[in-house]
């Protein structure tokens, strides 16, 4: 993996009197797809912004591309694209033209028939942009994020609103991109398989800060909610959830002194472990200090 690509440390915002962002740590590498996964409101969108050079943050550093993200200029911007959540401008604008003008910013622009084609766009080309549906608007906020080649691209929950089978085909593009051109993208989104399936790592914010890091996999160890054992006992179900499901499993054996009725030792999905996780380091979950205790915090940057 290359150089570092963005850094942020200690990043906080506030909006008024809302601490919304608590101390923001990442650092994504040259060509690495990064996801950035959270629930509602815990500070993607914030977070993304700042890093786009967007929103000014209110304490911690940044460096993007080399550059405070507060004070690039036209040339750092132009090293980056920006896929926005909401972008509603010129709806009276044909497809292509749009395309077509916003390629004109850029040195080395990809070929906006092209781009239509691999976005499945092409049979709108001519169609005003307000009249395509949010899912097609969806694909071409993505092809004017890429229309200029960019080193570093930002996805703000790219899929949402798509298809089972656009949505499909935006990830083969992502894919494409970081593949094939060694694209760095950052990308948010509150969709598990989506991060699974597309990042190298993958941070999960809750409640604005970086609860647990790490590739997929490293992160399925970590974040792995523990088991829970069941077994019947004097007539009636018992269930438990030990640090240890095969000791428990192995102690009630030796209890039992044989064979424990109705044995059974559930292993939570990722998606279960996942929502677990939230909900124990969110607001209203134990805080961040019992999640500390409880073990993916201080093992952040899991492998
Ligand atoms: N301009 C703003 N002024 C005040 N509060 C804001 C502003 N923008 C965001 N917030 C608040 O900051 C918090 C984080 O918002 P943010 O959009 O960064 O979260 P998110 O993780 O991207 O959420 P979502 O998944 O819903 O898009 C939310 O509680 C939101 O209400």
């Amino acid at each position: 993996m290359g150089a570092t690509v963005i850094t942020a440390r200690g990043l906080r915002m506030r909006y008024g009197r809302a601490e919304v962002l608590r101390g923001v740590d990442l650092e994504v590498r040259a060509g690495e797809v990064f996801a950035l996964l959270g629930p509602n409101g815990a500070g993607k969108t914030t977070t993304i912004e700042i890093l786009e050079g967007f929103r000014r943050r209110s304490a911690g550093e940044a460096r993007v591309l080399g550059t405070d993200p507060g004070k690039g200029g036209d040339a750092w911007r132009a090293r980056i694209g920006v896929v926005l959540q909401n972008w509603r401008d010129h709806p009276r604008w044909g497809v292509r033209r749009l395309l077509a003008h916003v390629a004109e910013f850029y040195d080395r622009p990809r070929d906006p028939d092209e781009l239509l084609d691999a976005l499945g766009l092409t049979a709108q080309a001519g169609q005003a942009v307000g009249r395509l549906s949010g899912g097609q608007r969806r694909r071409l906020d993505v092809a004017l994020g890429i229309v200029g080649r960019p080193e570093l691209l930002f996805l703000d929950e790219p899929t949402a609103g798509f298809d089972p089978e656009a949505r499909d085909g935006f990830h083969a593009l992502v894919e494409r991109l970081a593949r094939e051109e060694g694209m760095t993208i950052m990308l948010t989104t509150h969709d598990l398989a989506e991060a699974e399936r597309l990042a190298d790592r993958i941070a999960i914010l809750v409640a604005g800060s970086v609860a647990v890091c790490g590739t997929p996999s490293g992160l399925a160890s970590v974040v792995r909610a523990r088991s829970e054992v069941r077994w019947v006992e004097g007539g009636a179900v018992r269930s438990e959830r030990p640090d240890d499901a095969s000791r428990l499993a192995y102690e009630l054996h030796r209890r039992f002194a044989g064979p424990v009725p109705g044995l059974e030792i559930r292993r939570p999905s990722l998606e279960e472990s996942y929502l677990d996780l939230v909900r124990r380091a969110g607001p209203d979950g134990p805080g961040a200090a019992a999640f500390a205790a409880d073990g993916p915090r201080a093992e952040r940057e899991a492998a």
